[in-house]
């Protein structure tokens, strides 16, 4: 059998979508079908083929093509969701739960016919339910499900540790923990510098400010922009999730995961650090946390219940 390239599947070509689109093509993790819906094929093929005509500027291999037709789509082997609508000013998250519900499930039912063996992330808001959408209906094993947030929120976090202390954001390590909302967990303890835990380097105070600026990252970005929601450091945490499944890296991320009993919490989907190669979601790490840690983790927990709870009748 020839070896062939990878096939990627973005759903929604919108702001994050196309830019996921791109940022895949230019690292060569595969072909890519960019698929929107019927009303706006025709600027979904024109954003793939004018994509497609910037590979021979960088040199990479890789084709793009827009549809709305999702048998272009068959047998992808990572299918990534950004199908929904994007918050304004004012609004939460949790806001989009009903639209974005409707809209998840319909996609996933073309991803379960079409692409029944692929591993699924998902970006759309509120992203945490937005996954239990879609593994309910999808129906497909709980490692190939996986909700981003995590790789985002801690890019946020490292960003501002990074820009505080004036180093290079290679050497800063951070996690952040629970919902995608604004009561996320940014573990403090687990973050370092180089080795160096960032208590030593900065002050509690500026450590607090960060941690609550993190929190609120997306919020910030959606003031700042008026009109939608963040789409660069999003696209470029959905490429490094698919690329360490396509590439079997076992890299060490935070992503959305179905929780049975890990962190005490069953049946509940929420970010967790998980080992993340060529099966998905292949291993869930706990970490022993302080009462206040899990009490926080706790608290953004029951947020995400509460809007699973919306979309679960
Ligand atoms: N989990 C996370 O960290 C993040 C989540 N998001 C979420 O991602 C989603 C997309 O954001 P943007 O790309 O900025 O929005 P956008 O409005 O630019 O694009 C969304 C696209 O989805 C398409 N769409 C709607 N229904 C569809 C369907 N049934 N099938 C295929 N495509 C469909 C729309 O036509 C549109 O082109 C939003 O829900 C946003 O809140 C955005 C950034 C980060
Ligand atoms: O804030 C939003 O609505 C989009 C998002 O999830 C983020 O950028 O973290």
């Amino acid at each position: 059998m020839p070896i062939k390239r990878n096939k990627i599947t973005v759903v929604g070509a919108g702001f994050t979508g196309a830019t996921t689109a791109l940022m895949l093509a230019q690292k060569e993790l595969g072909n890519v079908v960019l698929v929107d819906i019927p009303q706006l094929e025709n600027p979904t093929k024109g954003k793939a083929l004018d994509m497609l005509e910037s590979t021979p500027v960088q040199g990479v291999d890789a084709n793009i093509i827009g549809t709305s037709n999702y048998e272009d789509t068959s047998d992808s082997d990572i299918v990534i969701i950004t199908a929904g609508v994007a918050r304004k000013p004012g609004m939460s998250r949790d806001d989009l739960v009903n639209t974005n519900a409707g809209i998840v499930k319909s996609v996933c039912e073309n991803i379960k016919a079409f692409s029944p063996e692929a591993y699924v992330i998902i970006l759309s808001n509120p992203v945490d339910a937005m996954t239990y959408v879609a593994y309910q209906t999808l129906g497909f094993p709980k490692n190939r499900v996986i909700g981003q947030s995590g790789v985002l929120d801690t890019a946020r976090y490292c960003t501002f540790i990074a820009q505080e202390l004036n180093v290079s954001v290679e050497d800063v390590r951070g996690f952040v923990l629970g919902g995608h909302g604004d009561d996320m967990v940014p573990l403090v303890r687990y973050s370092n510098v180089a080795g160096i835990p960032i208590e030593k380097l900065i002050p509690a105070d500026r450590i607090e400010a960060i941690v609550q600026r993190a929190r609120v990252g997306g919020g910030e970005i959606v003031s700042l922009l008026g009109n939608g929601s963040a789409y660069y450091a999003p696209a470029a945490s959905l490429v490094q999730m698919a690329e360490a499944v396509l590439k079997d890296k076992k890299r060490i991320l935070p992503v959305i995961a179905l929780l049975k009993g890990e962190y005490g919490y069953d049946n509940l989907f929420m970010g967790v650090p998980a080992v993340i190669g060529g099966d998905g979601i292949e291993k869930i790490f706990e970490l022993e946390l302080t009462a206040e840690e899990k009490a926080a983790l706790d608290k953004s927990a029951q947020s995400v219940r509460s809007v699973i709870q919306v979309v679960s009748g």
